[in-house]
């Protein structure tokens, strides 16, 4: 990978921290289906803040986990878990930002989605501070703020559209997109790239003056099943998130949900799957901390 990571990093130091990851997952994932999306976005805020080093991990005031992008993470929880039996069986030697990793991985492959194998040996990182949350993208900017952003992780187009296509599953709060219903243009009116009965669907689900937090599916035909729907939706107008609508605006992004909205029948799914495990391994890479650098925590919301 030219990271120093490696597949199979703990298989004779801890050779069963694999299973003990995936375990642990499956066990929350029976009692939440839900739990899934919140892992893979918390991998993905991990990655694109310090690298993949567990850094949004760290809970304390003015830490990256304070920040606003960062306050409807979830999973927290299952990290913890899987943390504290791998302590007991190996002590000292997993990382949090690799079992982060992995959760993410086994989260996707619990909800139908594809499977792959997770590079590992990630150090975890010292440093967590919430003012470096502002590497994150915002659903609220436009597609070449988004590109840059992706592109300061060497992630180009190909790989933005497939890693947001990780909104096949999940939720989202009301007040991310709300503007769009109702407050949109200079007329007050409602985003004009909202399909019409996906307008009527929204504002039902999301009430002038409601309740900002409610939740609602970021794939409205099915929020547990990775699958190419998401895409589907954002050709039809039926995204939710401005951003995600903005990928079908511009004429490089468009080409690549077509590539995964189209109407090939059937290979679209293992297409949109071989594509995200390619782009995953690519952005679970991200300034990777190995050998002697970071620490292996022993606690993953502490430093040590
Ligand atoms: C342009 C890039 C992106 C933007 C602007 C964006 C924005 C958002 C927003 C606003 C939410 C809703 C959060 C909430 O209401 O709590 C969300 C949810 C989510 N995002 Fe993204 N995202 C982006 C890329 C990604 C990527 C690359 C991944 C993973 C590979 C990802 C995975 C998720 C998942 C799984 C959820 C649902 C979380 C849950 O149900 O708790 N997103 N995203
Ligand atoms: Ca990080
Ligand atoms: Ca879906």
């Amino acid at each position: 990978q030219g990271s120093g990571l490696h597949n199979g990093f703990y298989s004779s130091s801890c050779p069963k921290a694999e299973a003990v990851v995936r375990s642990t997952v499956e066990s929350h994932f029976n009692n939440d289906s839900t739990v899934a999306a919140g892992l893979l976005r918390l991998h993905f805020h991990d990655c694109f803040v310090q690298g993949c080093d567990g850094s949004v991990l760290i809970s304390g005031s003015s830490t990256e986990r304070s920040a606003l992008p960062n306050l409807g993470l979830r999973g927290f929880e299952v990290i913890d878990d899987a943390k504290a039996q791998l302590e007991s069986l190996c002590p000292g030697v997993v990382s949090c930002a690799d079992i982060l990793a992995l959760a993410a991985r086994d989260a996707v492959d619990l909800s139908d989605g594809p499977s792959w194998t997770v590079p590992t040996g990630r150090r975890d990182g010292r440093v967590s501070l919430s003012s470096q949350a502002s590497n994150l993208p915002s659903p609220f900017e436009s597609i070449a703020a988004q590109r840059q952003k992706f592109a300061a992780k060497g992630l180009d187009d190909n790989d933005l559209v497939t890693l947001v296509g990780a909104h096949t599953i999940g939720q989202t709060d009301c007040l991310f997109f709300q503007y769009r219903l109702y407050n949109f243009t200079v007329t007050g009116s409602a985003d004009p790239t909202i399909s019409q009965s996906f307008l009527a669907q929204l504002q039902a689900l999301c009430p002038r003056n409601g309740d900002g937090s409610k939740r609602v599916a970021l794939d409205i035909d099915s929020q547990t099943k990775f699958d190419v729907s998401f895409f589907k939706n954002v050709q039809d107008g039926k995204g939710v998130l401005e951003s995600d609508q903005r990928l079908w605006g511009d004429a490089a992004t468009r080409s690549v949900v077509e590539k995964y909205a189209g109407n090939i029948r059937g290979l679209l799914g293992l297409r949109f799957d071989y594509e995200f495990r390619k782009a995953m391994i690519k952005m679970s890479s991200i300034e990777a901390k190995t050998g002697s650098d970071g620490e292996i925590r022993k606690i993953c919301s502490k430093i040590n």
